[in-house]
């Protein structure tokens, strides 16, 4: 199937590890085996059993514990010491040389703006072979508020300058919006639409300090027009397969399949216009 791996990405809560077991179980109902990988070293529960798990290298209570950090800080020690012992991933990874890997990663956002874990991950899959693409979940409840949207957009840019991998943005929790989540409004969120972004923050009157800083930030957005969402309604399989197949696209997945040889027909040619 070739070596293709999705880094799972985005604020705490936003949905990464449901996103992980969602698409998983879908792959395994369309007969396609996925890997669960958890870089998460504060995860307690899975839908599925992770095939790597950073917990088997670091665990974050005995770093809490024992070192006496707070959970972020003891969440960054961690992280950063899978960096220092970067061996035990690349011994880990070996055992799935050529598989398709999904990684759930950690809601920190400073592990893909400024602190270079990510990055590091990444050159590691790609010095082994994978093509990695980064997606990047955020949270439809960020429509209502455009302050909180607004920082949402720029942490998913950040990554995807950060990172410089294909890049895919999804839209997670579309079920919650209902009704709403079929509107027009809600389209132009998806495909952000920066004149609309404004125009909700001109009308949050806790933002008027702001106004300026907005303008040149949705200016930034509009500009380079790089962000959009694919919508994930995961109640949904026709979207959970559009969410795939945009991923699919990205990772160029199947096209390293090599063509199958056709059987040669040349013997039976006779026996068929006979039939015919
Ligand atoms: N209704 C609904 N709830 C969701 C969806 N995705 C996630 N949730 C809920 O949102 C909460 C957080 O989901 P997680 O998948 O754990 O989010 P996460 O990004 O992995 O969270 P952290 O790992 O803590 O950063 C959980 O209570 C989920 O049940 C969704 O698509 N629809
Ligand atoms: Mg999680």
């Amino acid at each position: 199937m070739g070596k293709l791996c999705q880094l799972v990405m985005g604020p705490a809560g936003s949905g990464k590890s449901t996103f992980c077991s969602t698409i998983i179980s879908h792959a395994q109902a369309t007969k396609r085996s996925m890997h669960l990988v958890n870089l998460d070293p504060a995860a307690e529960h899975f839908e599925y059993k992770p095939a790597i798990d950073i917990r088997d290298l670091i665990s974050l209570d005995d770093v809490v514990e024992e070192l006496h950090y707070g959970p972020n800080g003891g969440l960054i020690y961690c992280l950063e010491f899978l960096i220092d012992n970067i061996d035990w991933l690349e011994d880990e990874l070996d055992n799935y040389a050529e598989d398709y890997l999904i990684i759930d990663c950690p809601g920190q956002i400073e592990l893909y703006t400024h602190i270079p874990v990510m990055r590091t991950v990444v050159e590691v899959l790609q010095r082994l072979g994978y093509r990695v693409g980064g997606i990047y979940c955020l949270d439809s409840q960020f429509i209502d508020d455009p302050s909180k949207f607004f920082a949402g957009v720029l942490s998913a840019m950040s990554a995807m300058v950060q990172l410089e991998i294909a890049h895919i943005n999804v839209m997670t929790k579309m079920d919650l919006l209902g009704e709403k989540g079929k509107t027009l409004e809600t389209e132009r969120f998806l495909d952000v639409d920066t004149d609309m972004m404004l125009e909700r923050a001109a009308q949050d009157t806790s933002m008027t300090r702001f106004q300026d800083l907005n303008i040149a930030m949705t200016r930034l957005i509009s500009e380079f027009n790089l962000v959009s969402f694919v919508p994930l309604d995961i109640t949904d399989e026709d979207s959970i397969e559009l969410v795939l197949s945009h991923i699919d696209h990205a990772l160029q997945y199947g096209e390293d399949v090599e063509p199958k040889e056709l059987p040669d027909h040349d013997a039976d040619d006779d026996d068929d216009d006979a039939s015919m």
